[in-house]
């Protein structure tokens, strides 16, 4: 039906020829009459608008049609006949799109809207042309009933783009950036290098309470829905997470598991080859919205406590004013040091104005010694949530049971969850026995040589305290003497 109308109304185009002609023949008033005349028998018969999308706009590729190709991409299984199936450089899977000469019907709000896809060839007859290639013209069209114009161009298209971009998110290939020196095997071309990031951890391998696992899960997707409430708030899109506990229990396991999660890039920050604040805030405008900025074992990266500032202030001051230095006197002093990477420049980096340029972005610390941190730096509001990653605990065994042996419950658990009550191990300590050694490794052997391990662990922590006990009975000793010898 719309075909033959489409037929109808370039033969009425004709016409629009001929009503040129006339203009130049007949009074105006009497000319605007038959235009009106003429638009309302045009409407009559051909009532639809079309939008043509064209694959390249100014000689550069418009987003827009690639939008629309991804969307369209969803809709087309189901009306047309001829798909095409592409591996992008930057997809994860196969991306597929409708074929030249198809047609999909889409609907929004009760409105039915034609999609084509249409592509011309010419031959190329520049003048440095490659004469044997002829000239690929790709485009899209969209037709719809002309009363409906508004909401499609304002609510429809703004719904395919919207939809279009969150396809392309999903499936995108995720990135691990680095500030350090590149190699030659990474890519990239400003102070970040890049390579794809294939981290297989999630949240359902990841060992830990599981409570405290769900209360991250939904801070995170609070987070990542939050992009109203955040500007409503009147607050930048960003959170930090600060991750803290022994070597082993899961801290860079756990940033995989956010990333995947989420989907975000990672910018591994290496703070110590950073020359300065003004390096680490250039480095923080080349990050782009929807990642993850990490600053691994925050604590050893550089000297960044207020201690350094304070041992320096002792020799100029009295210690009653060094008590009273604060976080505050500390950002003062570091800004004065012009050239260097300071305290200041990373409470900037992480919450100054800067760092609302690019949304959507979560900050990472991790650390051995939370205690070592200046409070400055790790305050509620800069790290937003402080997640303490543990020794592992039953419920983690559990999790890390299933994930390495494939198993559930096993008559040693038992055993497994007294001994894990008693000792402090980590989960990485847990995995490493738990992997089998061979082929044919059967679950039992692996739970045997873990509660051997946990024995062994148990026995070297009682002699341990056994010897502190000694020592610190002898020292009382000492002490007892010595008090004796003044009396
Ligand atoms: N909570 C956990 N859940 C699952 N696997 C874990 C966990 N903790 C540790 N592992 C395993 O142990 C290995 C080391 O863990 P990871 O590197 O995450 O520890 P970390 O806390 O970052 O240690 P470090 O403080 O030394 O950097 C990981 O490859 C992982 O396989
Ligand atoms: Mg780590």
């Amino acid at each position: 039906m719309v075909d033959t109308l489409t037929e109808l109304c370039s033969k009425l185009a004709g016409l629009m020829f001929i009503l040129g002609t006339i203009q130049q023949l007949v009074p105006r008033s009497f000319y605007k009459r038959i235009k009106a005349l003429w638009h309302r028998i045009e409407n009559y018969f051909y009532p639809y608008v079309q939008i043509t999308i064209d694959e390249y706009s100014n000689n550069k590729r418009n987003e827009v049609y690639s939008l629309i190709k991804v969307y369209l991409g969803t809709k087309s299984t189901n009306d047309a006949k001829y798909l095409k199936a592409e591996m992008f450089k930057k997809s994860k899977s196969l991306a597929v799109s409708l074929d030249e000469g198809e047609e999909v019907i889409d609907e929004f709000h009760g409105v039915k809207l034609k999609w084509n896809s249409y592509k011309e060839t010419f031959p190329d007859n520049s003048p440095g042309g490659r004469s044997q290639l002829p000239i690929e013209k790709k485009c899209y069209t969209l037709t719809f009933d002309k009363k409906n114009q508004d909401m499609v161009t304002g609510q429809y298209l703004r719904h395919v783009m919207e939809e279009g971009k969150a396809i392309e998110f999903k499936n995108k290939k995720q990135k691990i950036y680095s500030n350090e020196e590149g190699e030659w095997h990474w890519y990239g071309k400003g102070m970040w290098r890049h390579i794809n990031f294939e981290h297989p951890a999630t949240f359902d391998t990841l060992a830990m309470d599981p409570t405290k696992k769900e209360e991250i899960i939904n801070d995170l997707v609070a987070f990542s829905k939050g992009k109203d409430y955040y500007s409503k708030v009147g607050k930048a899109w960003k959170r930090g997470y600060l991750l803290y506990g022994p070597p082993g229990t899961g801290k860079s396991t756990m940033i995989a598991a956010i990333a995947n999660f989420l989907n975000y890039d990672i910018y591994d920050l290496e703070l110590t080859t950073v020359k300065d604040n003004l390096e680490l805030k250039k480095l923080l405008m080349e990050t782009t919205s929807k990642s993850i900025i990490v600053i691994e074992d925050v604590d050893c990266s550089i000297d960044l406590t207020g201690k350094r500032k304070k041992k320096k202030k002792k020799e100029t001051t009295n210690e009653e004013e060094e008590e009273d230095s604060d976080s505050t006197t500390e950002k003062k002093s570091d800004k004065n040091e012009s050239g260097k990477l300071t305290l200041s420049g990373l409470l900037n980096f992480i919450d100054g104005i800067w760092s609302a340029c690019g949304q959507e972005r979560i900050i990472i610390f991790t650390t051995n010694h939370v205690d070592k941190l200046d409070p400055a730096l790790i305050r509620r509001g800069r790290m937003d949530m402080h997640i303490e990653m543990s020794y592992c605990k039953y419920e983690a065994f559990k999790v890390l049971a299933k994930n390495y042996l494939g198993i559930e419950t096993h008559p040693l658990f038992q055993e497994i969850q007294r001994l894990l009550q008693e000792v402090d191990v980590s989960p990485c300590d847990v995995a490493e026995n738990l992997m089998p050694k061979n082929a044919s490794g059967k679950p039992e052997i692996c739970l045997e040589n873990l509660i051997k391990v946990l024995k062994k662990a148990k026995r070297k922590a009682s002699l341990n305290s056994q010897k502190n006990k000694k020592s610190s009975t002898k020292l009382v000793k000492t002490y007892g003497r010595f008090k004796k010898l003044f009396e």
